[in-house]
């Protein structure tokens, strides 16, 4: 059973004066349990209505969303899901500390483990020094991270991020993204949205690219780097002399290695000179159909 199942999702919001946006369009995707994945798209794309649908927040138009084969629309789907949306927003007069309890409490944990768990998350979030502190005076980077803290306290086995990155400092990026890692370490799921295409290459196991509601790509993130690969560079030196650095396609690699053989050339590395990420991002927006943003 996937951790997540989305079937023929549809979203239409519904205007004023019939102004109806449609946000999503017949949306087919599963995520496996122990993977992250990354759901890439541009501005409107309809990343937060999916994770809205999957949040029990909004009701689709049309189709079916399962968490571990539960339909959304079912509380309990929701009992081992940790969620941060994509603006949190907090009581401004309560502490972190404060806020972590309200919510250990809706998680119906008792005192003694909300306090271990939040000593945790907020360690874990470099917010300890401010954990006494009013919300009020957070910057936008702890605001964030305490959206994230709240989300890992109950140490839920599904992560649901909407725009994790989002207001966060290189520090801050390097910091979730290491989180991430973690948290796939220890056998979760996470489920992540983003259109910052250097976090997927770095954390995700696959990526989706969704553009104006529809899936426009499903790939391996290690497959998508694969396909990429525009030639290789070979570096090296005859003897005695400067190093010096050859580009070959792909298809040339295997002869000139053999030549380069044949002679007194020392290889001493190759590297594959690839397409990255961006690059498949953007071409894929740019042949969508319906890329009209
Ligand atoms: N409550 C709403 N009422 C009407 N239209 C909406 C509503 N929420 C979202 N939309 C529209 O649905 C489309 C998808 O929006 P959504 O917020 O899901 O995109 P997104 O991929 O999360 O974008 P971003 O990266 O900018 O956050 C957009 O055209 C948006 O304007």
């Amino acid at each position: 059973m996937s951790t997540i199942e989305i079937r023929n999702l549809h979203k239409t919001y519904k205007g004023k004066r019939r102004n109806q946006v449609r946000a999503l369009t017949d949306l087919n995707l599963t995520v496996e349990q122990g993977e992250v994945f990354g759901f890439l798209g541009p501005n409107g794309a309809g990343k937060s209505t999916t994770i809205k649908i999957l949040t029990g927040q909004i009701a689709p138009t049309k189709g079916l969303a399962l968490i571990n084969g539960v339909p959304v629309t079912n509380p309990s789907a929701r009992s081992s899901l940790g969620y941060l949306p994509e603006n949190p927003a907090f009581y401004q007069f309560l502490t972190a500390e404060e806020y972590l309890f309200f919510v250990g409490r809706i998680q119906q944990m008792d005192a003694s483990a909300i306090r271990a768990a939040a000593q945790r998350v907020l360690g874990l979030l470099e917010l300890d020094h401010a954990a006494r502190r009013p919300i009020k005076g957070y910057s936008k980077g702890m605001v964030q991270r305490l959206g994230l803290a709240q989300a890992l306290l109950h140490d839920p086995d599904l992560l649901i991020f909407d725009e994790p990155m989002s207001g966060l400092d290189p520090v801050g990026r390097a910091l979730v993204k290491k989180i991430i890692k973690q948290l796939k370490q220890e056998g979760k799921t996470v489920f992540f949205s983003t259109h910052i295409t250097t976090d997927v290459e770095e954390v995700c196991d696959r990526v989706a690219v969704l553009v104006n509601g529809r899936l426009q790509a499903l790939e391996a993130v290690d497959t998508l780097l694969q396909k990429g690969i525009e030639g290789y560079r070979i570096f090296g030196r005859m003897p005695g002399a400067e190093a010096s650095q050859r580009l070959v396609s792909p298809s040339e690699l295997k002869t000139t290695l053999e030549n380069l053989l044949q002679t007194d050339f020392q290889v001493e590395r190759i590297e594959p000179v690839r397409q990255n990420l961006e690059d498949f991002f953007l071409a894929t927006i740019k042949d969508s159909p319906n890329a009209d943003r």
